[in-house]
């Protein structure tokens, strides 16, 4: 078993600038850093280090995304838009005005998609069993004309083309667990029937208008896209609910070559975006049930990119624990949080989340 791991230190350049989360400079908020700032991501990436786990995993060097490979997925124009905005004294804007990147951002978002084109072929061609791509910025709200939601370019979108392109893949299953709609991956392959994505986020929290029940994709990918929208205040169980009613079931049904996660740890209990109340154990046990699932599936392949999760302390927590269970590896990092919430009510499955899993499979016919 072998687990790789990307993670380039220029990730942490990526400049968001003082936007203080979403009012713009000269707004009623003194200026702070970006809530998507790389200090979540840095901090994951030390305590990899510093726990001795990144010792024991397969680093895997990132490489600028080949322009061909974000012209499968993006329009010329978006590109361009970015490359415009790189070439700016002050940077440039992904294209809904809350995703700004400083100066030279181009060839980070670049090398950010090409970090999970990395470890995707890293995983197709065997060199690996999985792979975790911590990059920066992040992808899975990336639209084929835009970038939105501090995502430039759809780093999982781009990975999967580039593995099916060039390595014979041929049905992918994306399972994102970030807190907030896939909207762009689902968007990419909303009428794909070979691309599966399923997303399981807090319902109508971000985009607003998508990520519906009712969302299913369309023409001939209809039935492709599965949405799990969780009422905000879910926990461990809930969420270790959706997986085994609708994720796990899915994956059986759809049978996939290679599994990718959009892993965001923002539906974490201490996250400042997100409202659910997961610990570190609610993302261990979610990566064993789909880890397990592509044991049986597919020879174990699975590629996680790195999306959202915003707390500096705790999304480090969760990341090495999600990187213990693709590896197999021990740390001696511990989540006393964890142990606190692991009684509490809060993580109970309570029956209104019960009844929003039911209907989320019912809607994609997996009851
Ligand atoms: O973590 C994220 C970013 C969500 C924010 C983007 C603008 C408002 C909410 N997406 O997964
Ligand atoms: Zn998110």
């Amino acid at each position: 078993m072998r687990t790789g791991y990307v993670w380039e230190e220029l990730y942490g350049w990526h400049d968001t600038g003082t936007h203080a989360a979403f009012v713009a400079p000269g707004g009623l908020v003194q200026p702070h850093r970006h809530v998507e700032s790389a200090e979540s991501k840095t901090r994951f990436a030390a305590l990899v280090e510093v726990s001795g786990l990144g010792a024991k995993l397969d680093r895997i060097r990132a490489v600028p995304a080949a322009e061909d490979d974000v012209l499968a997925v993006h329009t010329a124009e978006h590109l361009e838009r970015i490359r415009a905005g790189s070439a700016a004294p002050r940077g440039g804007d992904a294209g809904d005005g809350t995703s700004p990147f400083g100066p030279g951002g181009l060839e980070i978002a670049l090398l950010a998609a090409g970090g999970a084109v990395q470890a995707a072929s890293a995983v197709v061609t065997g060199r690996v069993t999985n792979a975790y791509a911590l990059v920066r910025p992040p992808g899975h709200h990336a639209r084929p004309e835009t970038g939105m939601g501090f995502c430039v370019f759809a780093n999982a979108a781009i990975a999967i083309q580039h593995v099916r392109r060039h390595h014979g893949v041929e049905r992918v299953a994306v399972v994102d667990w970030d807190v907030h709609h896939g909207n762009g991956t689902e968007e990419v392959f909303a009428e794909d029937p070979d691309v599966l994505t399923i997303s399981v986020h807090q319902d109508q929290l971000y985009p607003k208008g998508t990520g519906r029940l009712t969302d299913r994709g369309r023409g001939a990918g209809e039935g492709s896209a599965i949405n799990v929208p969780l009422p905000a205040g879910t926990g461990n169980d809930g969420y270790l609910h959706a997986v085994e009613q609708v994720v796990l079931p899915a994956l059986e049904r759809h049978r996939p070559d290679l599994v990718v996660v959009a892993s965001g740890f923002d539906p974490a209990a201490l996250d400042p975006l997100g409202g659910m109340v997961v610990t570190t154990t609610g993302f261990r046990r979610m990566a064993r049930a789909v880890l397990d699932a592509a044991d049986r599936l597919c020879d174990g392949r699975v590629v996680m990119t790195h999306e959202g999760g915003y707390s500096p302390v705790y999304a480090p927590l969760c990341g090495v624990a999600v990187l213990e269970e693709m590896s197999g590896e021990r740390t001696e990092v511990t989540d006393f949080l964890a142990e606190e919430y692991e009684d509490l009510p809060d993580q109970a499955l309570r029956p209104h989340q019960a009844e929003a899993v039911a209907a989320a499979a019912a809607a994609a016919g997996l009851q």
